[in-house]
């Protein structure tokens, strides 16, 4: 995994941490053929690591800064294997040929499955932290007969202090994969 550090990165646009992008691309198991959807792209820290590890990514987000930064991000790790979208993912997946999707963002997440489950995407995988999106995404996956589960992955950073090293905790995230 590329450590955090070395994206570019900017205020107020998230980027998922090195620890949860090592969990979720293993939650992915994504091959060279895959075509994959990062939906809320943000920083470009999952588009990233997912198109070095499949065919192409397609790259969604409806904010300038985030479009503007995953572009940086791409150029930066030369990579090409990638398409930027602006807009919301709901109204622009339709359009798209893909066989997995990684969702980041999750707003309008109920449309958003919806149109996973219509173009028979069998492979999912979402991160979150707010609990009631969780139980929300699980419920409507199971609904439409994907085999769920969810592992919540608590990670801490060792700091040096004067008597030793310590740990600092980070909010916990959510991760979710469903396969059918
Ligand atoms: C936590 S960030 C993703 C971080 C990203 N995975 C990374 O590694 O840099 C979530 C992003 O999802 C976007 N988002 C949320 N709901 C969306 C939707 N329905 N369509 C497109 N983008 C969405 C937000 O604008 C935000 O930039």
């Amino acid at each position: 995994m590329i450590p955090d550090s070395e994206f570019i990165r900017k205020d107020k646009v998230p980027i998922t941490k090195e620890e949860i992008r090592a969990v979720s691309i293993g939650k992915l198991n994504l091959n060279k053929d895959d075509v994959v959807v990062d939906i809320g792209c943000g920083s470009g820290g999952m588009t990233v690591e997912m198109a070095k590890r499949c065919k192409f990514v397609y790259a969604i987000d409806y904010v300038d800064d985030a479009i503007e930064l995953t572009k940086q991000n791409l150029a930066k790790f030369n990579i090409k294997n990638c398409e930027v979208i602006k807009g919301r993912a709901e109204e622009v997946l339709e359009k798209l040929e893909f066989n997995k999707a990684f969702i980041g963002g999750t707003k309008n997440i109920e449309k958003i499955i919806e149109i996973l489950d219509k173009k028979n995407i069998n492979h999912i995988v979402a991160n979150t932290i707010v609990l009631e999106n969780a139980v929300k995404i699980m419920n409507e996956l199971e609904n439409k007969g994907y085999n769920v589960e969810a592992v919540n992955v608590f990670i801490s950073y060792s700091k040096k202090i004067p008597s030793g090293h310590m740990f600092l905790a980070k909010n916990p995230i959510i991760i979710i994969k469903a396969v059918r």
